[in-house]
């Protein structure tokens, strides 16, 4: 960054800067005559040694990297008319943001103190600083508010499995926890019904992988749809599929789990060319939280009961 003249003897007018539009007075142009104009060349450095100033763009561009938590962010083009630093300048607070320049650029340099001046001198200076904040902080918060919805976007893509759309086990081992805590706290039943299918392996090897995917996935619609809006249906891993019942005592689980058994029964599979497959059968084991209980015992013994009712047979409930 080199000083190549003062503002008042360079070719560049007052007009053409947007901070100054409308405010372009004898008394605003004689405090910026003195101030410097400095030449950057593509790629290198703004430096202000992290102290606060205005930088006009006079011709060239320069990027602005927003310093964020995730130290990365998208670069802002500053055109020339254009400036930046003033809210670092307003609030005397450094600049932590990273400038370069983009291309060969010629800025104009305003010190702190003289910003304060300009802005004494005339209403024009500080409508236009006002309108240019206000500005960026709508663009700012319009990219907080993508930012989160992004966020949120992706914090569901990783808590729901891909095939069935059910919660996956990331979320199981975030929620259970919880929803146990929540049933001893407002001393509410709590009921898991853990689901498997009934030799999917021969209905994998008989119809395909891809028969196999869509029946799994048409058994998930059956269990989630099957279930209040209050209830959780979670893939627990590969044909295994779990319904999280709160405020519900044993009783209650197990005719839930006989609608599930009923409902898997009469579910209809369509392979790809819409030819009706067999029938699916589950099998289903109830468990509900006993006083001594956590989340991992709740599960095992969810698994216990699942596993009597294949040995008993398969297309049946145990508790
Ligand atoms: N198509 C498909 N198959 C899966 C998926 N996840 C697991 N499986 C299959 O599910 C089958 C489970 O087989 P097993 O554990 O032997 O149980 P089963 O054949 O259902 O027999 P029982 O549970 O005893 O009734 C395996 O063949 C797995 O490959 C999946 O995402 N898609």
């Amino acid at each position: 960054m080199k000083i190549i003249g003062a503002f008042g003897a360079s070719r560049y007018t007052i007009r053409e800067l947007e901070l100054f539009r409308d405010a372009d007075t004898p008394a605003v142009a004689a405090l910026l005559a003195a101030c410097p104009v400095v030449k950057v060349a593509k790629g290198e450095p703004v430096e202000d040694g992290l102290r606060a100033r205005l930088y006009v763009v006079l011709s060239g561009s320069l990027g602005v990297q927003p310093a964020t938590a995730a130290g990365e962010g998208e670069i802002q083009r500053v055109l020339p008319g254009e400036s930046v630093g003033e809210q670092s300048v307003l609030d005397d607070a450094a600049n932590l943001d990273a400038i370069t320049a983009l291309d060969d650029s010629e800025l104009l340099v305003i010190e702190p103190a003289l910003v304060w001046r300009l802005i004494d001198e005339g209403n024009g200076v500080a409508r236009n600083l006002l309108r240019l904040l206000s500005f960026r902080i709508r663009a700012a918060n319009a990219l907080l508010r993508r930012r989160q919805k992004l966020g949120e976007f992706y914090r569901q893509l990783s808590m729901n499995d891909g095939l069935t759309g059910l919660y996956n086990r990331a979320w199981l081992n975030d929620m259970l926890p919880k929803l146990v805590a929540r049933s001893r706290m407002d001393r509410s039943p709590l009921s898991l019904v853990m689901i498997d299918l009934d030799h999917f392996k021969r209905f994998n090897d008989t119809h395909g992988h891809m028969a196999g995917d869509t029946a799994l996935a048409t058994a998930a619609a059956v269990i989630r749809s099957a279930l209040r809006p209050s209830d959780f249906a979670v893939r627990y891993g590969g044909e295994e599929l779990m319904a999280i019942l709160p405020n519900t005592n044993r009783t209650l689980a197990v005719m839930v789990a006989e609608r599930l058994c009923a409902r898997m029964r009469e579910a209809v599979v369509f392979d790809d060319m819409r030819i009706a497959l067999p029938h699916l059968t589950g099998s289903f084991g109830v468990a509900s939280l006993g006083a001594e209980q956590d989340e991992r015992s709740l599960v095992e013994a969810a698994d216990a009961a699942l596993y009597r009712a294949k040995e008993a047979g398969r297309d049946r409930i145990h508790v």
